[in-house]
């Protein structure tokens, strides 16, 4: 550790060339020019049907409290070499920009603006890396989370158990909050649960069966000092053992406890599951459950469940916390117009020899259009600022690179998808509690068709622009064409 300068605030978590960049335009007098950006994802995380917004109440703290401190400043002069007027520049900046986004719970998906911020130039090339690093970590989680919830059902319990696997301490705690929003029921995580509330659970350790070197002896002396109990059973042998020895000690101690549960960690789960569940009714403990854990995912809860497997909980760590199969969302941020010499807000576009990343130029709003008699949402609709889809009926659906896939709606509700959330640097949103977005989360689910929900395979969902979004796009395509080719016949 670096103990020479205090690590005290948050705007230098960036990379340096966001500084690099503010500073070549606050040397060219352009500290005060209007940009647009957008964040977006370009691909479905894990193949599933639809994306669970998480991360933007992270993003407002950072925002709030954005702003240099002395150490940065010191640092920044003494280590990197910055001049004195940039660093008074930088020592005055707080964010004052306008950020519309998504609500966190939001079903989001690939190639639609899931926050939109309107800011000078320097201050929104700032902060870039970390709202890119927040919201791709959060949405990536709380996906992952809602993909397992989709294979566990209602019934059964989801619970995060990846702080010791999570990529460090920051990502178990927001981790732990994004599972929830996922739909996970708790968190082993205690911290995160005295931080945001969420509902805490656990049960203990095969060190405490080793450290007594005795089972019985073991779950005995927990159950003397906790009246909620349930035994991890697979030290030794589960069913020789384990479940005999859970067993004896909750009929020895009878009411002064509540044989909640039996955990399972190792082995055949769906055998030692299903032969666990006889024994325990046998004995009369019909109530007391089967909690499972061990390198638990989708694909392995899939396949025990069609085992027949007796779980009724499950303990969900490594693959869920540092999201095994896609580490990555892929998130990115773009810029989308900027303000020209004149004071006008022009249109930019990024080309690229794949159409499907090309940027849509310009301030655009995102509609859900709901279908009045099914209910159901017929897709997402990309319109320009100026637009309302309401006003077009039929409206024109077409899918944006193939464009000859195309339907008609009539009967529909168009939902603007963006609140705003600072306006001018001042907050004009209040957070909700992060029970109320898993219960957002939940009831979003509703307008989607369960084609777009299975774990394989689903159905693309659209995500389309309208006619003068799209027009607009192939309009700067060309005249960015044109200027790259005038400038070669010069
Ligand atoms: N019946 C089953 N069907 C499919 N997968 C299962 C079944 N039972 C267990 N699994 C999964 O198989 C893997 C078993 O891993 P592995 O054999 O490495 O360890 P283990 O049995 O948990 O023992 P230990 O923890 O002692 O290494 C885990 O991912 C577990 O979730
Ligand atoms: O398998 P995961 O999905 O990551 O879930 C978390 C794992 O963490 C614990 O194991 P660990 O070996 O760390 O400790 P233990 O002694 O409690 O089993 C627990 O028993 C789970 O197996
Ligand atoms: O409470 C548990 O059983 C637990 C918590 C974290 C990791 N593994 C298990």
């Amino acid at each position: 550790m670096n103990h020479k300068y205090t690590d005290d605030g948050l705007a230098l978590h960036t990379d340096l060339y966001a500084i690099n960049m503010a500073e070549t335009y606050w040397g060219d007098d352009l500290q005060n020019r209007k940009a647009v950006f957008e964040v977006f994802f370009r691909k479905m995380p894990f193949g599933h049907g639809f994306a669970v917004f998480a991360g933007l109440e992270k993003v407002i703290d950072y925002l709030s409290q954005f702003k240099f401190s002395e150490s940065d400043i010191t640092y920044l002069r003494e280590e990197l070499g910055y001049q004195e007027d940039f660093l008074s520049y930088l020592r005055e900046l707080r964010f004052t920009g306008t950020v519309r986004s998504m609500r966190e719970g939001e079903l989001v998906f690939a190639n639609e603006p899931l926050l939109r911020i309107e800011a000078p130039l320097p201050e929104a090339q700032l902060i870039e890396t970390a709202i890119l690093n927040i919201i791709n970590y959060q949405t990536l989680i709380a996906t992952k989370a809602a993909r397992i919830k989709g294979v566990l059902g209602e019934e059964g319990i989801a619970m995060e158990f990846g702080a010791r696997r999570a990529q460090e301490m920051d990502a178990a705690i927001w981790g732990a909050r994004a599972a929830y929003i996922g739909g996970f029921e708790a968190t082993s995580n205690v911290r995160a649960g005295k931080i945001f509330g969420i509902p805490v659970a656990g049960t203990h350790a095969h060190a405490m069966v080793q450290a007594y070197q005795d089972e019985y002896l073991a779950f005995k002396k927990y159950a003397e000092r906790h009246k909620e109990c349930t035994f991890l059973v697979d030290t030794y042998d589960t069913l020789k053992s384990g479940v005999p020895n859970a067993i004896k000690v909750a009929k020895e101690k009878g009411d002064k406890i509540h044989f909640k549960a039996i955990r399972l960690d190792s082995g055949d789960l769906a055998y030692l599951s299903k032969e666990a569940r006889k024994m325990l009714d046998e004995a009369g403990f019909k109530n007391t459950k089967i909690v499972a854990s061990s390198d638990l995912d989708e694909d392995t809860i899939m396949n025990l469940k069609a085992q027949g497997a007796q779980i009724d909980q499950w303990g969900i760590g490594t693959k869920l916390i540092t999201a095994f199969d896609q580490p990555a969302l892929g998130a990115v941020y773009k810029l989308v117009s900027i303000e020209n010499d004149q004071g006008v807000m022009e249109d930019t576009i990024k080309i690229s020899g794949n159409p499907e990343k090309v940027t849509t130029p310009g301030l655009k709003k995102v509609y859900r259009i709901l279908n009045r008699v099914s209910h159901k949402s017929e897709g997402d609709y990309i319109s320009m600022e100026n637009e309302d889809p309401e006003k077009e009926s039929p409206l024109k659906m077409f899918h944006p690179v193939h464009t000859y896939i195309s339907k008609t709606i009539t009967n529909f509700e168009a939902q603007e998808l963006h609140t705003t959330i600072f306006e001018n640097g001042n907050l004009v949103y209040e957070p909700p509690q992060v029970q109320d977005i898993q219960a957002f989360a939940k009831e979003n689910l509703n307008v989607l068709w369960e084609e777009y929900k299975r774990t394989r395979s689903p159905e693309d969902y659209p995500v389309d622009l309208s006619v003068t979004c799209w027009e607009n796009k192939m309009d700067k395509i060309h005249e960015v064409k044109e200027k790259v080719e005038r400038e070669i016949g010069k």
